[in-house]
């Protein structure tokens, strides 16, 4: 090697590597006060990640072990916190700052671009969000109701198949359903999951999920230059195509359709035939960031955010449901009292609004069961926290499920009790200890979407089958792929419901 070249190798080295390392050492300092597991010579934590189904129980030990902020490497710098401490939680989710996602959302950036879910938090973010939301307003839904009860049906015809069954999965009954139901609603258009469970599109969207989980704890990955050249990022390539011929050629049909469309305008754009997605065509003149790709990510993001969130929280519901029989009977006697023993009348939006219980049932489901059991957000702005300083750069993973499990804000955590909703005021009093839809500037924007859907459905679900544990007993095995899922299934067991006989309303089994 030339003179020349030993020169020029150092100067690299030293612009590189000294701020890179000068940044890190920062790190050290600041972080000296919180613990952190043992670690790994250059690889960290990261091995303690190999296997989805370790995050719960990894995570879970860490709190246990090391308190509610323990620090995490992945590789040979604290580049994390694992946060479960209420303060901390709430300080961080109700601020304006501090707004940007964590680094490992960009590992989805290929596909969901800047759409809301993982854009960072800046004017953009603020106009966007701003123009979506009338969407999701409620006088909307009315519209999707229909949308709901006809995949729902569908869903009802398919689990007949089942009823000889002593268990079954659940699980990719409901997720192709769910997958139906936001199709439909955000885009106006049918997939056919239900009936096409093998199709492209449908395999691509959970393949995205497993590859991001895949990249976010392996070192080698996490380095841009290095997944380049990993068969991850080739898989990636092909998936991504697949996802985005498929959401831009909706959004160029929709728009030719809406063109032809006799508009009758209202305060939300479009009267007849309202998606998601018309209402973001509509108003896309309002915004001049809206363009066509970033109307394709958003709706990518829709399609994502709300579909395997959706169908986890359901499953888990039923999966409680079929454990509880006394809870089971509490809501059919609500469902009784709603639709009088009427198996196939439609659901309305006033029938919506007095299932209180299920309601509670729900929300128990999702705080044992949390569909996002974690999520990040950057340091951007250094936080000053208990005297102490959490550096810029830093980012923070909040730990929904420990705080959901946690028995100082639900006592008997793991038991599921329903009652603990049915206040005015919440379980606790306590509201960053329940943050199933996050809180704050960035919470979800599908959480009213979300909670409509699971209810019409499940009054759909219950009004025909009873759900019953499977035999023998399945103990769920619980893995954070983005969304939380069971790794060996969601089983129980169906049987038809019978209309009573011997009274006017209400059913048996
Ligand atoms: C039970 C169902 C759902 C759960 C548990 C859930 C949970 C969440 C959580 C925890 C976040 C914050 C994530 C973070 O900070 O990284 C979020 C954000 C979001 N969700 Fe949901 N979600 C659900 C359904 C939906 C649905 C149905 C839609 C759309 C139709 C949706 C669209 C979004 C969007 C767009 C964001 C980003 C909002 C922003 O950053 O401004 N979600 N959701």
């Amino acid at each position: 090697m030339s003179v020349i070249a030993v020169i020029l190798l150092v100067i690299t080295i030293c612009i590189v590597f000294i701020p890179w390392y000068n940044k890190h050492r920062r790190y050290i300092k600041h972080l000296e006060r919180y613990p952190s597991p043992p670690r790994v010579f250059l690889l960290g934590n990261a091995l303690d990640f190999r296997q989805p189904t370790a995050f719960i129980r990894k995570f879970g030990e860490y709190a246990r072990l090391y308190g509610d902020v323990v620090k995490i490497y992945v590789g040979p710098f604290p580049t994390k916190l694992l946060v479960s401490n209420y303060k901390l939680v709430e300080q961080v989710l109700s601020s304006n700052k501090n707004l940007n996602k964590g680094k490992e959302y960009q590992y989805l950036s290929k596909w969901l671009g800047r759409g809301l879910l993982i854009c960072d938090g800046d004017s953009r973010w603020k106009s966007h969000r701003k123009l979506l939301l009338p969407s999701f307003h409620v006088q909307v839904f009315e519209e999707f109701l229909h949308v709901f009860e006809t995949k729902t049906q569908l869903l009802v015809r398919k689990l007949e198949t089942e009823l000889d069954s002593s268990s079954f999965d659940i699980q990719p009954y409901i997720q192709l359903c769910s997958l139906d139901i936001i199709c439909e609603a955000a885009l106006g258009t049918s997939i056919h999951a239900q009936e096409d469970g093998d199709s492209d599109y449908v395999k691509s969207i959970s393949t995205m999920c497993t590859l991001f989980i895949k990249r976010s704890f392996n070192p080698r990955l996490r380095n841009n230059f290095l997944y380049k050249y990993s068969d991850v990022y080739r898989e990636e390539e092909r998936v991504i195509k697949i996802l985005h011929r498929h959401s831009s050629e909706i959004v160029e049909r929709r728009k030719k359709e809406l063109q032809q469309m006799e508009l009758v305008q209202d305060e939300f754009g479009l009267k007849k035939k309202l998606t998601l997605l018309d209402l973001v065509l509509v108003k896309r003149n309002d915004v001049p960031t809206l363009t066509d790709i970033a109307i394709r990510e958003e709706i990518d993001t829709f399609m994502f955010a709300g579909h395997d969130t959706t169908a986890a929280a359901m499953g888990f519901t039923i999966f409680c449901l079929s454990e509880y029989p006394h809870i089971q009977n509490k809501v059919m006697d609500e469902l009784n009292a709603i639709f009088v023993g009427d198996v196939n009348r439609s659901v309305t939006l006033q029938d919506i609004n007095e299932m209180r219980y299920l309601e509670a049932v729900i929300k128990e489901a999702l705080r044992i069961y949390p569909p996002v059991p974690y999520y990040s957000r950057m340091v951007t702005e250094e936080l000053n926290f208990e005297g102490g300083i959490i550096p810029q750069g830093i980012s923070l993973l909040l730990d929904v499920y420990g705080l959901h499990h946690n028995p100082e804000y639900f006592p008997d955590p793991d038991k599921f009790l329903p009652e603990r909703f049915l206040g005015d005021r919440g379980p606790n009093g306590l509201p960053y200890s329940y943050i199933p839809f996050s809180a704050g500037p960035r919470s979800c924007i599908g959480q009213k979407f979300a909670m409509l859907e699971m209810k019409t459905a499940l009054s759909i679900l219950l009004r025909h089958y009873e759900f019953l544990p499977s035999t023998p007993k399945h103990i769920l095995s619980l893995s954070a792929v983005i969304v939380l899922s069971s790794s060996n299934g969601v089983r129980v067991r169906i049987r038809r419901r019978i209309k009573r006989t011997t009274s006017p309303t209400g059913y048996n089994s």
